[in-house]
């Protein structure tokens, strides 16, 4: 028996086995872990497949400069660089930096601290303070996408809910913490925000992809139903990094992601190189910029003219780190086209709740396999 991960602690979690049948498990909380100081890594966080851990470091993470991109602010050949930049981060990696995002760092400050805030209160209040989401895949307050009892656990904590569009007061869900008390506050503004810049981002994705119709992606979202999760992730130090990840390799779902990091800066998210599969740390992200991810949604919408991102976050010893990530998906009843390929069509029309859906139920999974659904055989 693990004495050591003796915990009072725990997140309770429900999942269908693979006969379909409910299963109830009691999940130790990675904060209350760390807190207590924890010396070895229970053997329910072990990878087996830890040796994949090394990585190179990405000195220049392509950073993109939106207010170049704004019409008319500068001339058209420094425009037209800028916007190659962004086509070739997209392609190439499907991560970038956006820089003069037009977001006052104080609106980004107020969603970090809120986060933080959050995280420093006693478990108990923590999960007194948030609603339940049983009935909801993989939201709420808790682990990722914990499906069997074997399964190796991520090294996270996180808090997810569904932003936009509000979740009305008569469901059972209640979606915000209600502490620290300016939570809702100071996270809708930042979302508020950060869904112009997504919007911004479509239609700029659309020019540098040089496609004729610049609306051809953001036509597909509407102001009211369109929705935007949030995923607050909080990484507490770790015993042993070099056998424990702190979020398991995946693609995001939505169409576009918006992230932003706080605690330690020097690593921790990581994202894949497609052209020779090495992993590679994104280690130079200034507090004020942004990360975009392309996620399957716009894989899908792009008939594959740029790839979601593959992608995981490692633990670190004596350091904690935290992100925020904001999804923004179309309105689950949208049926996405592909845009025009000149050789075959290469991705079928999707309806976005039965992807959605389907990369729930398939996940996690250790290769980039959910997207094959809207794909042609
Ligand atoms: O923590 C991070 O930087 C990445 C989080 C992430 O990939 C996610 O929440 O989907
Ligand atoms: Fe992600």
């Amino acid at each position: 028996m693990e004495t050591d991960t003796e915990n009072s602690c725990y997140h309770q979690t429900s999942f269908l086995d693979e006969k379909g049948s409910l299963k109830t498990m009691k999940i130790p909380v990675v904060q209350e872990l760390a807190r207590q100081g924890l010396k070895h890594l229970p053997d329910r966080f072990k990878r087996l497949d830890s040796t994949t851990f090394s990585h190179q470091v990405f000195e220049e993470m392509p950073s993109v400069n939106l207010a170049i991109l704004k019409e008319g602010s500068k001339s058209m050949m420094v425009r037209a660089e800028e916007l190659a930049k962004l086509a070739d981060a997209a392609r190439s990696l499907g991560v970038f930096l956006i820089k003069d995002h037009g977001i006052p760092l104080e609106v980004l400050d107020g969603a970090r601290d809120v986060v933080k805030c959050f995280f420093e209160l006693p478990f108990s209040e923590k999960k007194a303070c948030v609603g339940t989401y049983s009935d909801m895949d993989n939201m709420g307050y808790g682990q990722n996408y914990v499906k069997s009892e074997d399964q190796a656990l991520d090294w996270i904590d996180r808090l997810t809910f569904r932003a936009v569009p509000p979740v009305e007061d008569d469901e059972r869900l209640r979606v915000w913490p209600l502490k620290p008390t300016n939570f809702r506050e100071a996270m809708q503004r930042y979302v508020g925000e950060a869904r112009v810049v997504m919007n911004f981002l479509l239609v700029a994705l659309a020019e540098a992809l040089m496609i004729e119709n610049h609306h051809v992606f953001l036509k597909y979202f509407h102001p009211i139903e369109s929705e935007i999760k949030v995923r607050v992730n909080y990484y507490p130090p770790c015993p042993r990094p070099d056998l424990a990840i702190g979020l398991n390799q995946h693609s995001d779902p939505c169409a576009l992601t918006i992230l932003t990091q706080f605690g330690s800066t020097q690593q921790g998210l990581q994202v894949l190189n497609n052209k020779n599969q090495t992993w590679l740390t994104i280690s130079s992200w200034p507090q004020d910029q942004l990360l975009v991810v392309i996620g399957d949604l716009f894989e899908i919408m792009s008939n594959g003219l740029v790839h979601s991102a593959w992608h995981r976050v490692l633990t670190q010893k004596d350091v904690e780190r935290g992100s925020i990530a904001l999804f923004y998906s179309p309105p689950p009843t949208t049926r996405i086209e592909p845009v025009a390929a000149e050789e075959e069509e290469t991705y079928k029309k999707v309806v976005v709740e039965d992807y959605v859906r389907h990369y729930y139920k398939v996940s996690p999974t250790m290769e980039k396999i959910a997207i094959n659904f809207s794909k042609v055989n």
